[in-house]
């Protein structure tokens, strides 16, 4: 089996009389250590699988496994544990902590995980040696979102989950960004997965799952993914 493996999983809510599929009988799998996009236009279902995958929410059908671990019937605790530990979560808007600076941010991987990398390390890692004392309003945008890279991966968690991650950004920015997404997931053995509506974004990718309407529309496998330099933004 597959890292992560998802078994005809749905994700149904009820509005009042309606019962809405936002995830529809949906199933892939994706080996560890890739780098990978989920792609879909607003309303697809994107939100709602990476919710489900970073065990925020859970499928109201199927399975999804994560290492070997099914993760579709944990309890809430077991969810948490799992969100705690396994986890890294980079967001659009960076969801920094405002009045700690940008080591305190990244050293809150520590207090929270069993086994955390160095809050310093990681933020020379993303180019950021010079800015460790500085608070978010200091910093420009691709800073920030580089200071929350740092705190996803000082996390040590087995997959790094990215809702948009450039979608505040110029384009400019967003490619350093995505580079170093890749460039530092790759060298620390991280499975990545973004989840973005930005179609070219995912011709970077390993492994493409294209969501339309709660269901999986395509999947690419690109054995040659691009470059983040190749791309027409
Ligand atoms: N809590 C909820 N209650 C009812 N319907 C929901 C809920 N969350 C999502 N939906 C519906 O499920 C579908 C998928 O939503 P989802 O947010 O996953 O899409 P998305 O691809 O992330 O869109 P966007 O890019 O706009 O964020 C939509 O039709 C949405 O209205």
């Amino acid at each position: 089996m597959e890292f992560i493996d998802l078994r005809n999983v749905e994700r149904e809510y009820r509005v009042g009389e309606n019962i809405i599929k936002a995830v529809d009988d949906v199933s892939f799998s994706l080996t560890q250590g890739t780098f990978n996009v989920i792609l879909g236009q607003s309303g697809a279902g994107k939100t709602t699988m990476l919710n489900m995958l970073g065990g925020m929410d859970s499928p109201t059908a199927g399975t999804i496994s994560v290492g070997g671990e099914v993760i579709s019937g944990m309890t809430e605790k077991e969810l948490t544990d799992y969100r705690r530990t396994k986890i890294g979560f980079v967001f659009q808007f960076y969801n920094l902590v405002p009045n700690l600076t940008a080591l305190e941010n990244v050293q809150l991987a520590e207090e929270v995980c069993t086994d955390p990398l160095d809050a310093q390390e990681m933020l020379e890692r993303v180019g950021l040696s010079k800015r460790m004392d500085n608070f978010p309003s200091q910093m420009s945008g691709g800073e920030q979102q580089r200071v929350s890279i740092a705190r996803a991966l000082a996390k040590n968690p087995q997959i790094v989950l990215c809702d948009e991650p450039t979608g505040a950004l110029d384009s400019g920015t967003g490619r350093i960004v995505l580079r170093l997404i890749q460039d530092v997931a790759r060298d620390l053995g991280k499975t990545v997965i973004i989840v973005t509506h930005n179609a070219p974004i995912a011709e970077m990718a390993q492994t493409v799952i294209h969501m339309s309407d709660g269901k999986i529309a395509e999947k690419k496998i690109h054995r040659h993914p691009k470059k983040v330099e190749e791309i027409a933004w």
